[in-house]
């Protein structure tokens, strides 16, 4: 249905109410017509998007998302424009943000939790089988769907990987990982930090190298300092070391998540 679709039209959708604001245009609810489906329709605006010259950015986050059919990616049934603004046609997710889960219930359960991780490792390990970086995986970006199954959202920063080799800025200081900070490049590894980055802040509520200031934060992160409570697990803790190495090679890779022995512990593994 909504898969098939190809040509899309503002008639196509009755438009309803905003499911949040962002900084280039608002995300609506919409119902297409003919199916009755939900969808969210991403509105932009393109004199602002001409400000910061995001327009290429914006024709790779469609090139991106539109390719990738996985279901913890939020998918992107398609797009159309008018002289004032692009919309994108998207997935409506019902659960909401993940973001605000997190702050209404200030930590998660270590099941929830490494479910959480493990739908987030295997979205990211298909992205990555698609050449596909997202460079900008925090709490802001992941959405639920009404069955309280993770989405990966918003690729507008995600890069195809021969790109990745520019270091280009994006996002939050917060999940910045070393080889960010140092410029010197990155691979699929960035996405792999900031699993850990996530890890941490789904059991602790708060990211590990949040500091006041933007140069303490660098700091932190760079010496990679790690201070885990106690009523962090054995296995979490673990698991979380061993995302958050400062050197790259060392670093876990997205296979290896999955099998870590904490993600086994609580995620059933037809769900791997
Ligand atoms: Cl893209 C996309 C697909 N689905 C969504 C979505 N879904 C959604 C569902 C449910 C609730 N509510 C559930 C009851 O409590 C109130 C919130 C909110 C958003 N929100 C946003 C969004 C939300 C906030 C800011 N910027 C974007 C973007 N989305």
């Amino acid at each position: 249905i909504l898969d098939q679709k190809t040509q899309w039209s503002k008639n196509d959708l009755i438009v309803g109410r905003a499911l949040g604001k962002g900084q280039f245009g608002n995300v609506y609810l919409a119902k297409e017509k003919k199916s009755k489906e939900f969808v969210a329709l991403k509105v932009l605006f393109k004199n602002k998007l001409r400000e910061i010259d995001a327009e290429h950015q914006l024709k790779r986050e469609v090139e991106v998302q539109s390719q990738l059919k996985h279901k913890n990616v939020l998918g992107m049934y398609g797009h159309y424009q008018d002289n004032v603004r692009v919309y994108l046609v998207l997935e409506y997710a019902g659960g909401g943000e993940l973001f605000k889960q997190l702050c209404k219930v200030k930590r998660f359960e270590e099941p929830l939790a490494a479910n959480y991780i493990a739908s987030l490792a295997s979205a990211l390990s298909y992205c990555h089988s698609k050449n596909v970086i997202h460079r900008d995986i925090k709490p802001e970006n992941i959405l639920i769907g009404k069955n309280g199954e993770l989405k990966i959202a918003d690729f507008g920063w995600s890069v195809l990987a021969e790109e990745a080799r520019r270091t280009t800025f994006c996002g939050t200081l917060d999940y910045l990982s070393p080889e960010m900070i140092d410029g010197d490049g990155y691979g699929q590894t960035i996405d792999v930090w900031s699993v850990g980055i996530l890890l941490y802040e789904f059991l602790v509520g708060k990211p590990p190298f949040e500091a006041r200031g933007t140069s303490q934060t660098y700091k932190n992160i760079q010496n990679a300092q790690l201070r885990i409570p106690n009523y962090v697990s054995h296995g979490a803790k673990d698991l979380i070391k061993k995302l958050l190495k400062k050197d790259p090679e060392k670093r876990l890779n997205l296979h290896q998540v999955l099998k870590h022995k904490w993600i086994l512990e609580h995620v059933d593994p037809d769900k791997l």
